[in-house]
């Protein structure tokens, strides 16, 4: 059982992923689902876990049951209405855990109480009054929260947290249900209900914070600064509407500035990145990329002077490490963005030496390549390593132009022009595709110079569906056989460059044989 540490330093995480957070699901988790992610929760080191609603239904009931079984690190709690049916049945069960938490509620801003609730001012504090003291019949771990509290006016919010205090709420949450305060603000309430308030060092004062204008978290933090002990969070900041303060986000931040805020938490940093991962996962709920903390990119750096900087130290970018979330390195995206210091330090990881290629001639491919792609892999680089196109450029076959086109009701045809030594050669063919019509175009270039294809090979090389296309080629010319191998983004020029690299291993071979010959000439004179 986690001894919940109330001294001033010490910040207790509130985790309601299973309650507000799974209100907003597309579709209810399933009990398994629930217990699967309470178990990560306790792992993750969170001080509350709010189970669900027992009330709302069948299946709560069981999950929160089940989960209040199975814990036993964490507190388990559950949520209830100012509604004594509400509050036995989260009594009930939670009971079979030897200590847990009753969560009960009551809208305090006058658009709640008059719209919603329907009720006087004395009214809803007598429920509020009568709903803590019947939750303490079932436990002396009784929170009460004063729904939508950022909107409530200052006199009332006293006063009903006051009351709450006086009838035995233990812990106190103020919650700005609707996101709408500023941090500010948010922050002079708090600091209001601590200079007001006559009792409020007998309970925790407990923030709950949505993210309508995505100020969650600095809400929250706004809060802790004022005094506040207990942050109320989702993890990956799932929850009604634009979700509540995140989960990760202020663990990271009362972790990351400890030196200057001075709190901690009982959170294991470590364990976020799987926790994020599970929740998204059987939420169904996809993390955007930038998301801080646990995004994709929250590790990744794409620009050159980000990446080379952070190859000279790690702390030029990153002001928490990677592995202190779980995750076991940064990621050094290429993009048309990166430099050569990364591609030298990528190319070095992949084990080849500096002095073993080019550096400016492969960056130079590499950037045309990241042109065409956006993102270049591991296995791209290696691959223009390889076929660094480049070395083409003194080739007798050099292509200069290429035009294919292909479709369902269209006949396929292609336009190449080559350079073919001093000389620049156009032709046009038809075929029985868009590589068929390009081959027979170039055939017509290199007409007399009769070469017979007997393999074609095409392999995507890379990942996703703007990989790289290899084609390899096998032709026979004068009895012998050649190899040629094109690589592009585009099939067809693939294809092209694969012949023409063959070409150009015949013409070498040809002006081999010619050297042989003259030699065998001379000393035949
Ligand atoms: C800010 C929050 O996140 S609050 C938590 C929200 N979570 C949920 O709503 C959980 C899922 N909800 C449910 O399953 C259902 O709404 C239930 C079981 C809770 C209630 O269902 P119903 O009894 O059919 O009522 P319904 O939801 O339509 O309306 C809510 C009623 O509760 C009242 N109510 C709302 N909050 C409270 C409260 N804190 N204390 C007492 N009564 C309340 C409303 O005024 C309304 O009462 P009325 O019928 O007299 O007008
Ligand atoms: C029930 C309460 C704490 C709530 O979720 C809110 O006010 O947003
Ligand atoms: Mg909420």
């Amino acid at each position: 059982m986690t001894t919940v540490n109330q001294s001033n330093k010490q910040v207790i995480i509130f985790d309601t992923t299973l309650r507000d957070g799974e209100q907003a699901l597309p579709a209810s988790l399933n009990v398994k689902d629930k217990l699967q992610i309470a178990l990560m929760l306790e792992k993750l080191g969170v001080d509350i876990i709010e189970a669900g609603f027992p009330v709302s239904s069948p299946g709560d009931f069981k999950s929160v049951n089940l989960i209040a079984k199975e814990i036993k690190n964490s507190i388990v709690c559950g949520l209830s209405r100012a509604l004594e049916k509400d509050i036995d049945a989260c009594g009930q069960s939670l009971s079979v855990a030897d200590h847990f938490r009753i969560h009960t509620f009551i809208a305090t801003s006058d658009i709640h109480v008059d719209t919603k609730l329907r009720k006087s001012q004395d009214e809803v504090v007598e429920m509020a009054v009568k709903a803590i003291k019947h939750a303490r019949k079932y436990t002396n771990d009784v929170e009460f929260s004063c729904e939508d509290a950022g909107r409530t006016h200052i006199d009332y919010l006293c006063r009903m947290v006051e009351s709450a205090i006086n009838a035995g709420a233990t812990t106190v949450n103020i919650p700005d249900t609707v996101g709408y305060t500023t941090p500010t603000e948010f922050g002079g309430i708090i600091q209001n209900l601590y200079n007001r308030v006559p009792n409020i060092d007998k309970a925790v004062i407990s923030v709950h914070c949505h993210n309508d204008l995505g100020l969650a978290v600095a809400n929250s933090l706004a809060a802790v600064e004022q005094g506040a002990r207990q942050v109320e969070c989702t993890v990956n900041g799932i929850g009604e509407r634009a979700g509540n303060c995140s989960l990760e986000e202020i663990a990271m931040i009362l972790q990351t500035r400890y030196a200057m805020l001075g709190l901690s938490t009982n959170i294991n940093s470590q364990e976020i990145h799987k926790a994020s991962k599970l929740v998204s996962n059987l939420c169904n709920m996809p993390v955007q990329a930038n998301k801080a903390i646990v995004g994709a990119n929250a590790f990744s750096h794409s620009s050159g002077i980000h990446q080379d900087g952070v190859l000279k130290g790690q702390n030029t970018y990153e002001i928490m490490t990677p592995e202190s979330v779980g995750i076991n390195k940064n990621k050094l995206n290429l993009t048309s963005r990166s430099g050569r210091h990364v591609i030298k330090h990528r190319l070095g990881e992949l084990g080849y030496q500096a002095d073993e290629y080019d550096l400016d001639a492969i960056y130079e491919a590499f950037l045309r390549l990241a042109d065409k792609k956006g993102q270049v892999f591991d296995y791209d680089l290696e691959a223009l390593l390889f076929f660094d196109q480049q070395k083409h450029d003194h080739a007798h076959y050099q292509l200069d132009y290429l035009l294919a086109n292909s479709g369902r009701n269209i006949i396929p045809n292609a336009t190449v022009r080559l350079k073919v030594g001093d000389q620049s050669i156009t032709e046009s063919a038809v075929g029985n595709g868009p590589v068929d019509a390009a081959y027979n175009a170039i055939m017509r270039v290199v007409k007399g110079h009769k070469i017979d294809i007997v393999d074609f090979k095409l392999d995507s090389k890379g990942e996703g569906a703007d990989a790289l296309a290899q084609v390899s080629v096998v032709a026979e010319y004068n009895g012998r056989r050649f190899n040629g191998i094109g690589l592009a983004t585009d099939i067809v020029e693939s294809g092209v460059r694969a012949l023409i690299f063959v070409l150009n291993n015949t013409y070498l071979a040809d002006q081999i044989d010619e050297q042989k010959s003259q030699q065998e000439n001379i000393v035949g004179v």
